[in-house]
């Protein structure tokens, strides 16, 4: 079972996912989230891991000092991998993926807040809706240079083909995405677009989340 959130409510939340760690930033994390938000992302996901993360009470203060700029906004505030912060926090979902607890052990925790899971082929795509994922992050479709561990480049054709066997649950592409890239990863069948590096690194970061956004819309 999914979460009770309908599924076009998922999708305009997909449209400009911001996902982010302090490590992502040039700028301030809070700072970076302010000018995202002044853009218009439309979901924001708290992924404090790697190399130069955070850990233990700076991190949950982070995270809630992005968790609050999120709610006053009115953008869900998404948890990457941590179901324990999550919970904690009170945060609108879960991002897991294939390597962290299993969907459906996250879903029986989190109730009904929104629940993402990473899919890279149809096979773990099936299995994530089965076990109650609202959501798929399916990527990367570009190279990366965000994530250390990130699977082999899949490109748009994957969301064509998850599309064209019957995968109709809100997707949202990632990996590599640039503003170039947009139209792409939407018009191969997803519902939005989930970036790190194109946001966190932008020099004008609110104008950056303005012409992506943009771009996602006049493609849909
Ligand atoms: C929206 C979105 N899609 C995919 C991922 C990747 O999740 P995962 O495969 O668990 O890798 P990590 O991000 O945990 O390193 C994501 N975070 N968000
Ligand atoms: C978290 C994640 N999962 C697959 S690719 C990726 C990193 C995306 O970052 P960028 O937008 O900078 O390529
Ligand atoms: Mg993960």
């Amino acid at each position: 079972m999914s979460s009770s959130m309908l599924p076009d409510v998922v999708r305009r939340h997909l449209q400009m996912y911001l996902v982010l760690g302090s490590a992502n930033c040039l700028a301030e994390p809070g700072w970076v989230v302010q000018e995202a938000l002044a853009g218009g992302a439309t979901m924001i996901q708290f992924r404090e891991k790697g190399r130069d993360a955070l850990t233990g009470a700076p991190r949950i203060e982070l995270a809630r000092r992005l968790q609050d700029q999120c709610r006053r906004a009115g953008v869900p505030f998404i948890v990457n991998d941590d179901v324990e912060l999550a919970l904690e926090l009170d945060a609108d979902g879960v991002h897991i993926g294939q390597d962290d607890e299993s969907a459906a052990s996250v879903r029986a925790r989190i109730g009904n807040r929104m629940l993402g899971v990473s899919a890279h082929t149809i096979e773990e795509a099936r299995c994530a809706i089965l076990q109650g994922a609202d959501y798929l992050g399916v990527g990367p479709i570009y190279p990366t240079i965000s994530k250390d561990d990130a699977h082999a480049v899949q490109g748009s054709a994957i969301l064509h083909e998850m599309r064209k066997a019957g995968i109709h649950v809100p997707i949202v592409g990632i990996g590599g995405i640039t503003k170039d890239r947009v139209e792409e990863v939407i018009h191969a069948g997803a519902d939005g677009i989930a970036v790190i590096s194109a946001v966190t690194r932008a020099e004008r970061i609110r104008a950056a989340v303005e012409e992506l956004k943009k771009k996602v819309i006049l493609s849909i």
